[in-house]
């Protein structure tokens, strides 16, 4: 008997990527394809060294970005302001105003990945964030405490606790993103505020959960910050962006770093989705039977959050056999950067299969 089996297959308006990582120099050009390949458009963070901090830092980046897309893609990043103790309101308001960025991001500083210039005390900064609130510009937030004698695995909910629910009550209208969340208790943070609490849940925390970082041995392409969390946890996220709820969203937190700056005594944090991430959460829908939800989460969920039209573009994504699919590479090569991506070596069990080539 042949069992003969009609591919499966989805259109949906293009996605966005809610979070993204692209460094700069040969780093951004080696890693802007692949996100642009998957996204028409992403929120760009800006931890570079220095970070992003001024107007004309960011429009110059943003330029380097637009620099970066390959003929023929159609790429649109959405940028972002990198607070520090000494910004001001009235330039965050001004960069906002005049478009160059939608957002601004809050690293308590020395949390994460180039956060040393990041804030060291929210009430320092709440003239910024008052003027935000005012004028509508969403906050977009690392969420954890940066006190070392917290566990490693609580200071995601620490800072729920001790930070994000007062800054919630005192701003009530502030638009925050809790970004990459990884716990139950962001879950049920954000189910428990009005519209204006959202966040991205990353492909990454919904595939792996703390095992993945000892499995045989230590491995270091699975250590990102916040680090993966219990299985509880994992299945909680996986609830929350199968569920339809507007307040969740796609945002890959794709972070390369060189392979050999993972791979070493005190490897650093963040890890390269771009290149699989969209299959990577399709394949969480298609196993959680959500597929008719894919949709809101990577392209209508996040757009209406940010007040942004949703994409015209269509794409159409199609399951893959085993045989037929593409593996990502063990390694990626470009501009002499040596990353090591997300699902190394597997293959990738979706696929853009409509338009061939993504319009400009
Ligand atoms: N997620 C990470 O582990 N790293 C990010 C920073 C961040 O998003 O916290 C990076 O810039 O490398
Ligand atoms: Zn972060
Ligand atoms: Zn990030």
């Amino acid at each position: 008997m042949t069992d003969i089996q009609t591919p499966l297959s989805l259109t949906i308006r293009r996605p966005d990527d809610w979070h993204v990582h692209l460094r700069d120099g040969d780093m951004l050009a080696a890693v802007v394809p692949h996100t642009a390949n998957s996204f028409a458009r992403a929120i760009v963070m800006p931890n570079l060294v220095p970070p992003l901090t001024t107007r004309a830092a960011v429009a110059a980046y943003r330029d380097r970005i637009r620099a970066a897309v390959p003929k023929g893609v159609s790429f649109e990043p959405l940028m972002t302001a990198y607070l520090t103790d000494a910004i001001t309101p009235d330039e965050i308001a001004a960069g906002f105003a005049e478009k160059i960025w939608v957002a601004a991001k809050l690293y308590p500083a020395k949390a994460t990945t180039n956060s040393d210039f990041g804030v060291t005390s929210i009430n320092g900064i709440m003239p910024v964030l008052e003027r935000m609130a005012d004028i509508g510009m969403p906050l977009l937030v690392h969420g954890e405490v940066t006190d070392q004698h917290v566990d490693i695995f609580d200071r995601e909910s620490m800072f729920i606790d001790t930070v994000l629910a007062l800054l919630c009550d005192r701003l009530p209208d502030l638009k925050i993103v809790f970004e990459h969340v990884t716990t139950a208790d962001a879950v049920a943070f954000v189910k428990s505020h009005p519209q204006n609490v959202a966040a991205t849940i990353t492909a990454h925390h919904l595939h792996i959960n703390r095992n993945a970082m000892f499995q045989g041995g230590i491995r270091p392409h699975f250590y990102c910050l916040p680090v993966a969390k219990r299985e509880i946890h994992r299945l909680a996220l996986r609830d929350a962006a199968t569920s339809g709820d507007p307040r969740f969203f796609l945002g890959t937190d794709s972070a390369p770093h060189l392979a050999r700056d993972k791979e070493s005594a005190c490897g650093c944090a963040g890890l390269f989705t771009a290149p699989s991430a969209l299959a990577a959460y399709l394949q969480v829908f298609e196993e959680e039977g959500a597929l008719d939800r894919f949709e809101g989460f990577a392209s209508l969920h996040g757009p209406a959050f940010y007040g942004l039209p949703i994409n015209v573009q269509k794409v159409t994504l199609a399951r893959v056999s085993d045989g037929q699919a593409e593996r990502v590479a063990a390694e990626i090569v470009a501009r002499d950067q040596h990353i090591v991506p997300f699902w190394a070596g597997q293959a990738l069990p979706w696929r853009i299969v409509e338009p061939a080539t993504l319009p400009a």
